[in-house]
């Protein structure tokens, strides 16, 4: 018999409270059976390495995950799923369908062709620039905020550290510090602007590429827009804009902000690292895409790893999850899951409009080793129950000597195993209580395909443990208030609350 939503959530707060230490002892199996290795070769990519997830020094049983594979079931899970891939309205209060996956050639079949004739459109202009048709470029400045950076700027970081084909630099900030930033950086003669926006009216994007082309006008280039090309689901903005529509790159509207690295907002990156590892990039993805799509319970990776997330999160209380990467080409992806699961999951209703229970906690983290030193006080003896993932690589990205990535790599592991374990002590202040979670993720060799599944595999998570709280993952309705405001603002013909109005006397802005 299915149970209920309500019935499922109730039986999942009934289990015992083992101490990981005693579910170790309790099954010598248990690493095997709470790990799973995704590979990411088949056919012709055969070889091309996998991640491996380790989820045995979480609480996770297998009396949770029945339970859990219970929620899915009463929640639809299945069946959500497949209306996602099939491009169906899985953002109903926009009327939208969530088409990320078609990018990567997993979904509806007119969907994936319409994306499959975006992208041979962008790699004509990628290849175009890089043979040096549109004349010699050697600095991109990528201009976009949120999901249209935050994905760009993480995988240029992380893939493009060795000799970059052209030099890019991610601005978004309105803060012109950050304009001038990439501006001391690049020699006006022989740079590009791509002007990211999917609604082609962001006023961040908008005035920043306005100052951008100013500033190629005032260093002697003759046809600033010219330099220009737009990256948008809004192609006649940016014709309007002035892009020459030779240089605009749509894509789909049905492509959300936060999940648009695959479109053309991935354009940056195809153009510093190649268009090879661009589509490389996409098959890691499409690989988690067809995993995920095709395999039920808890041997899909996402959906076991939102079945943590939702353990600590709502029969636990856990308030923050933390990401660590062990691995200083992934320095920004705290910031890229921040908006994917923030943006995403941080809503206070269902999807029909009902009080929700706890959403998506506060994602937050850092890199290894160095946040040992600053912030791992706290997880090992602060009140909060935080449970962190660690990520890490088994190939080093350095050449270095090999010390480097062995202490990297063995810290990593300390860290999982001094959470766990604690130690007492007599003195209070020196005691670790242990019992606390973590999550690894191993990434053999971390290159595009394995970075493009490592980004896939958590759109998946964050999709999974949205259905499993029935709220829609796919609208932003939170940021629009603080943005009408500033509107309003700026017109200059209304009154706010007595602090705002005195910061606005205080800076002369009223
Ligand atoms: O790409 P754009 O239309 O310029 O939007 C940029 C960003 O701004 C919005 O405020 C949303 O919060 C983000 O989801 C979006 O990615």
């Amino acid at each position: 018999m299915t149970l209920t939503r309500d019935e499922a959530w109730q039986r999942l707060a009934l289990h015992p409270d083992p101490t990981l230490e005693q579910l170790f002892a309790g099954d010598p199996d248990r690493m095997a059976s709470l790990s799973a290795r995704l590979e990411l070769g088949t056919g012709e990519a055969e070889g091309a390495g996998g991640i491996l997830f380790d989820w045995s020094k979480t609480h996770l049983t297998d009396g949770l995950l029945g339970d859990f594979e219970a929620l899915a079931e009463a929640a639809r899970f299945a069946r959500m799923r497949d209306r996602l891939f099939a491009g169906e309205i899985v953002n109903p209060t926009e009327n939208r369908a969530a088409e990320h996956s078609a990018l990567r050639g997993v979904g509806r079949a007119a969907s994936v062709e319409e994306a499959d004739a975006l992208r041979h459109r962008m790699r004509l202009l990628v290849d175009a620039l890089h043979e040096g048709v549109l004349g010699e470029v050697r600095h991109l400045i990528h201009i976009g905020i949120g999901g249209s950076a935050l994905g760009p700027a993480l995988a240029v970081d992380a893939l493009a550290r060795d000799l970059p084909l052209v030099d890019v630099h991610v601005v978004s900030n309105i803060d012109g510090v950050a304009l001038e930033e990439a501006f001391a950086s690049c020699d006006p003669a022989t740079t590009f602007i791509a002007v990211a926006s999917k609604t082609f009216t962001t006023i961040e994007t908008m005035t920043n590429a306005r100052s951008a082309l100013t500033w190629l006008e005032e260093n002697g280039v003759t046809d600033p827009s010219g330099r220009v090309i737009a990256l948008t689901a809004a192609p006649e903005k940016a014709v309007e804009w002035g892009v020459d529509e030779t240089r605009v790159l749509p894509f789909a509207e049905s492509v959300g902000g936060r999940y648009s690295l695959w479109s053309s907002i991935g354009f940056p990156v195809a153009v510093a690292v190649g268009w090879d590892d661009f589509q490389a990039m996409l098959d890691g993805a499409a690989a988690v895409d067809a995993h995920f799509r095709d395999t039920d319970g808890r041997a899909n990776l996402p959906l076991r790893a939102a079945f943590a997330d939702l353990f600590y999160n709502r029969i636990k209380g856990a308030q923050t999850r933390a990401v660590f990467a062990y691995d200083e080409r992934l320095r920004l992806l705290p910031d890229y899951l921040q908006q994917l699961e923030m943006e995403s999951n941080g809503k206070r209703v269902t999807v029909d409009g009902q009080p929700s229970g706890p959403t998506a906690p506060i994602t937050w983290g850092g890199v290894g080793t160095d946040a040992q030193h600053a912030v791992f006080q706290l997880l090992h003896q602060g009140t909060h129950l935080v449970p962190i993932d660690l990520i890490a690589s088994v190939t080093p990205g350095d050449v270095l000597d090999p010390s480097h990535h062995e202490i990297l790599l063995m810290n990593c592991f300390a860290q999982g195993a001094a959470l766990m374990a604690g130690k007492a002590s007599d003195d209070p202040h020196r005691s670790y209580p242990g019992n606390r979670p973590s999550a690894t993720i191993l990434v053999d060799d971390l290159d595009a395909m394995t970075f493009g599944a490592l980004i896939a595999f958590h759109e998946h998570r964050t999709f999974a443990n949205a259905v499993l709280m029935d709220i829609n993952p796919f609208d932003q309705f939170g940021v629009e208030l603080g943005k009408e405001i500033a509107k309003r603002i700026a017109k200059g013909d209304e009154r706010f609350d007595a602090s705002t109005e005195a910061l606005l006397k205080a800076s002369g802005l009223a």
